[in-house]
């Protein structure tokens, strides 16, 4: 595999399979230095499953990866030296502090200055004094993000960042990966939460059961997909003529809002549509751009299929 200018991870037919239709399939996927990549897909999609493969912590059964030029599997050493990665189940039940634990990963990558671990401790509202085993969900998970970034590595590869999280803990998250982008370093992490997800990443990829069925920049996602449109006419036009709007191909859930104003979403070219209403005098009309979650649920539902 040839490595690409600027590439951070490059996997190429990437392929883990557990046995029948499990696992992931055929996954090529390309992130670069100083982006922002999310990681989007309902449980058992295959997200932990990549985040492992990534890190060498299982073996392909088919393609390849690459992180920083490293192969994931045969030189893992090099690749985990520069990632800091929260794994799926950061549930440690171990006597240490959270305090004594990051002290244990400094001295295992040689960081001697444990200041940038208390200020992300201080940010996040960790308890780093109390024994880990000790801790609910949620601070165990926080100890994990600090051990994951205190060293300021180049990649950052988090499987559910947020979860567990309270929405203020949330949002300061953001924040910190927002800085590490600024800091030109890069960001793969997964979710669940899409509007997160909206706000922090430059692109997006969404895998459905094993197979990545889309990357795309987080706007054009949103751009490519439907709209949500209100109109309101000047004088309520003959029924036969609502009828041939709602008829139209892309056209659907159309619905009466009252006299004179309809609503309904268009998928695909508006084109038809705004041809039609404009046989009538149109007093407004609201173009609404559908939330990622909407998008989303697109790629999962059936209707619209992303388009
Ligand atoms: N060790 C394993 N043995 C057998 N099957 C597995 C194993 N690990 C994962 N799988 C299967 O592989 C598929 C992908 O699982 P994975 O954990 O990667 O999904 P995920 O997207 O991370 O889900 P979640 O959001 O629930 O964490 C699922 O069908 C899962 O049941």
């Amino acid at each position: 595999m040839r490595r690409e200018m600027g590439a951070v991870i490059e996997t190429s037919g990437l392929a883990k399979s557990y046995g029948k239709s499990r696992g992931i399939r055929g996954v090529d996927l390309t992130v670069r230095e100083g982006e922002v990549f999310g990681f989007l897909g309902p449980n058992g999609a295959g997200k932990t499953t990549t985040i492992r493969l990534l890190m060498g912590f299982l073996r392909p059964s088919g393609g390849s990866a690459r992180v920083f030029g490293f192969d994931v599997w045969r030189q893992s050493v090099e690749v985990r030296s520069r990632v800091g990665n929260l794994p799926g189940e950061f549930a440690l039940e171990d006597r240490l502090t959270g305090e004594e634990l990051l002290r244990f990963f400094a001295r295992l990558r040689g960081v001697g200055d444990l200041s940038h671990a208390r200020e992300l401790a201080e940010r996040l509202g960790a308890e780093l004094g109390r024994p880990m085993r000790r801790l609910s969900r949620g601070n165990k998970q926080k100890i994990g993000l600090i051990q994951a970034m205190f060293h300021r590595p180049p990649l950052l590869i988090l499987d559910e960042p947020t979860g567990g999280l309270d929405p203020l803990v949330q949002e300061e998250f953001l924040g910190m990966v927002r800085e590490v982008k600024e800091e030109g370093r890069t960001v793969f992490f997964s979710s669940h939460n899409l509007a997160e997800v909206e706000r922090v990443c430059d692109r997006v990829g969404i895998i459905r059961e094993g197979e990545l069925v889309a990357v795309e920049p987080t706007d054009a996602l949103i751009d490519k997909s439907f709209r949500h449109v209100r109109v309101a006419f000047g004088e309520e036009p003959p029924e036969k003529e609502l009828r041939r709007l709602a008829g139209l191909p892309g056209v659907e859930n159309f619905r009466s809002e009252g006299p004179g104003r309809v609503s309904f979403t268009v998928y695909g070219g508006f084109d038809a549509v705004i041809k039609q209403l404009a046989r009538h005098t149109v007093a407004g009309v609201d173009f609404e751009r559908p939330s990622l979650e909407e998008v989303f649920l697109a790629y999962y539902g059936g209707k619209g299929d992303g388009r």
